[in-house]
């Protein structure tokens, strides 16, 4: 396979057999490159998938083709999005001359910056570096797909299917729950992978919410974003901040001259959603550590990253949020802590907080002509 060995250079240890049944393949961990090994665990990830023989099945990042092989046992069809062209080789190689060759499609290309096509359901084993985006990209397509069966790093998974109160509870909890069901299937130690990242990792099951909720998501994002900068504080502390006030002020005057009806106005939903998917960057080779145990939860701002820094960013458009600005006046100030005081929120903090209260913390604000984007 030169093909496989050209792209790094002199592959290392070209005697020693790497994953998928070949030798010499050097993998990249600033691709994310974490082979499955176990063919127990693809199996495993296949059977709890639920693939149909109907199906279009995405996967991502297919790699040297082990959960490829298997989904095309399965499925209709399955379309893989590959970033290296190694892999793609490979892939191609591995299906040439099987009953399955017709039934593959390889896209070759960064996930981030394709326009995915239509599928049903979404099973991978992804470069864990891109969690974040590739989650809210999945979660803004259209037409919506069944579900996404998605091996993310131990922590990040369990965010996805954090409660209020627990220690993972965050703005991606709440931001990935709002759109869709989100469950915890497998657990899976770092030895079942070639090379073997330093942190395990879990398999969840993605289904989205169809219809949608209606509600303005850059709205709901910017108020959450705003009370997990500071999960542990009281909302009526996080709100009598000066930052905060004042550019909730500035919101406020806006939404007066546009008279945007008070519980707002337009819904653009997938618009909201891809913004959010593009926050995290875009390309799976940046180089981010996330198998070395690093977070790449790009929506978690930290306990200290509030309205001082980024934190309120959210709540008015773009980088402007961050220049300084002036007071917000009493009457306004007063204003808000009356819709926290009346709602009965006043007192309560972000890491307890549920999804519906959240959405009526928004209503709340919305209808007193509160904005958060
Ligand atoms: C964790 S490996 C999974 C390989 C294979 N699915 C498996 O389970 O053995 C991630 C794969 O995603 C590919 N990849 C990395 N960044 C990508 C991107 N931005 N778009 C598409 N594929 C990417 C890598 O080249 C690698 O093949």
């Amino acid at each position: 396979m030169s093909g496989l060995r050209a792209a790094g250079g002199v592959a290392k240890k070209a005697g020693k057999k790497a994953a998928g049944g070949f030798s010499g393949i050097e993998f990249h961990k600033s691709k994310g490159q974490h082979i499955l090994k176990n063919p127990l665990v693809v199996q495993s990830i296949v059977d709890k998938a639920g693939v149909k023989s109907t199906d279009v099945v995405l996967e991502i990042g297919p790699g040297t083709g082990n959960l490829t092989m298997k989904l095309l046992e399965r499925a209709k069809k399955v379309i893989a999005v590959e970033l290296d062209p190694r892999m793609v080789l490979e892939l191609q190689r591995r299906v040439q001359g099987t009953p399955y060759q017709n039934q593959l499609q390889i896209i070759h290309c960064d996930v981030m910056k394709v326009q995915l096509p239509y599928f049903d359901i979404c099973v991978a084993n992804i470069p864990y570096q891109i969690s974040s985006p590739l989650t809210f990209k999945l979660l803004a397509h259209r037409p919506s797909f069944r579900a996404a069966v998605i091996m993310y790093q131990h922590e990040f998974a369990m965010r996805l299917v954090a409660k209020p109160s627990d220690p993972l509870y965050s703005r991606l909890t709440v931001n990935t729950q709002l759109l869709s069901r989100v469950h915890h299937l497998l657990k899976v130690g770092k030895n079942n992978f070639r090379p073997p990242p330093k942190v395990d990792s879990s398999v969840v099951r993605i289904e989205p919410r169809n219809p949608p909720p209606p509600i303005n998501f850059l709205e709901w994002d910017g108020l959450v974003r705003l009370c997990f900068g500071r999960k542990n504080k009281t909302l009526g502390a996080i709100f009598r901040q000066s930052n905060t006030l004042a550019l909730l002020e500035q919101n406020y005057a806006v939404a007066q001259a546009l008279h945007r009806a008070a519980d707002g106005a337009e819904v653009d939903l997938v618009g909201a959603i891809n913004r959010l998917a593009m926050e995290g960057g875009s390309s799976g080779a940046g180089g981010g550590a996330a198998d070395e145990g690093g977070s790449d939860d790009e929506m978690d701002e930290g306990e200290e990253g509030g309205a001082g820094a980024g934190g309120p960013g959210g709540i008015a458009a773009g980088g402007s949020a961050r220049r300084r600005r002036g007071k917000a006046s009493e009457g306004f100030k007063e204003q808000v802590l009356e819709v926290l005081e009346k709602s009965g929120y006043i007192e309560k903090r972000a890491a307890k907080l549920s999804q519906d209260d959240f959405l009526a913390l928004l209503a709340a604000f919305n209808q007193a002509g509160i904005h958060f984007a």
